[in-house]
């Protein structure tokens, strides 16, 4: 078999449309527009792509972006008082701290000082907890969203039953996406670098997630036949006697794609649907602290 390849930019581009018109009906109706603010602390290389995507794409839907930018020698103090501040400020709507932080900022703290009803990044231990305890109104992380998203596009009978294997323990996606996958009633199996026969475990999946940043590391004849492949990996390699760094995943994609039914591209999948699903966060968020109806479909 030859694998579907999954647009996840014609996907995050097709949700970007659909929250432009809510966010306009909004604006005529209720005289507000959703707010973002971005917190960056330093120059981490991941991060500074995200923001300038991530930037355009909030004004591209009508909404209002604050852009924070603050050098690495900040310290935790300033930072929580951002926070605060950003908290108290009613055109604030949504708040995302750029993670990773320098070292000596407690990323928890930062995390656990946001407002949850703000926390578009739904890493606050309420948000968290919601998910796992099938709150409808917690806020979900935007990787593993946005990957739900693309799957449920695959079956559109559900997957209720399924095989998946998510690879990768992460706080940001690995254990968010299985939360979700639970609730899909998949059967579900973390894995990570202490996992036994990884290969063999994978080949066991309908549904296979990788999100573990290592480039390429899931292999072809790890998939199995007809599986839907979604590869959450961002990895820039430097290719010899190449200027440019290349971005790869942490599948093997032509091998992949060989065997999978459908599986996500590096770059052009997960990627554009994380920073689509931040600004649908942000306008969720923005209904709630209005109570107002969020008309998204
Ligand atoms: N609090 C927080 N939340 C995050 O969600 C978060 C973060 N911190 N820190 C950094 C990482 C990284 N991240 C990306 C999202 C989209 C692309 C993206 O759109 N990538 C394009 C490629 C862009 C390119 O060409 O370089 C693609 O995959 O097609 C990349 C990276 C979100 N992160």
């Amino acid at each position: 078999m030859s694998a579907s390849i999954i647009d996840g930019k014609a996907a995050a581009q097709a949700l970007r449309e659909r929250l432009a018109i809510e966010v306009s009906r909004i604006d005529a109706e209720h005289s507000w527009v959703p707010g973002l603010a971005v917190v960056l602390v330093g120059e981490d290389p991941a991060s500074q792509v995200y923001v300038r995507n991530k930037g355009k794409q909030t004004a591209e839907a009508g909404m209002r972006s604050f852009e924070h930018k603050l050098p690495a020698s900040t310290s935790e103090r300033e930072l929580l008082a951002l926070v605060e501040t950003l908290n108290q400020d009613d055109s604030v709507n949504g708040i995302l701290v750029q993670l990773p932080l320098p070292d000596h900022i407690d990323a928890q703290l930062v995390i656990e000082t946001i407002d949850p009803a703000k926390d578009v990044d739904g890493f606050h231990p309420m948000n968290t907890g919601g998910l796992s305890n099938g709150d409808p109104t917690a806020l979900v992380p935007c990787t593993p969203l946005g990957c739900l998203m693309m799957l449920r596009e695959q079956f559109p009978g559900g997957m209720a039953g399924l095989n998946a294997v998510v690879v990768g323990r992460s706080n940001i996606v690995g254990k968010p996406m299985a939360q979700l996958l639970i609730a899909e009633s998949c059967t579900v199996t973390v894995a990570h670098s202490k996992t036994r026969d990884l290969p063999a475990l994978c080949q066991t999946a309908d549904i296979l997630v990788a999100a573990v940043g290592r480039p390429e590391m899931v292999r072809g004849d790890w998939v199995k036949e007809g599986a839907v492949v979604i590869d959450v990996g961002i990895n820039r390699v430097q290719l010899e006697g190449q200027e440019k760094a290349r971005l790869v995943g942490d599948v093997a994609f032509t091998e992949a794609a060989e065997n999978a039914r459908a599986i996500t591209p590096v770059p052009g999948g997960v990627g554009p649907m994380t920073i689509a699903c931040l600004l649908r966060n942000t306008v969720v968020a923005a209904c709630r602290q209005h109570r107002v109806v969020c008309e998204l479909s």
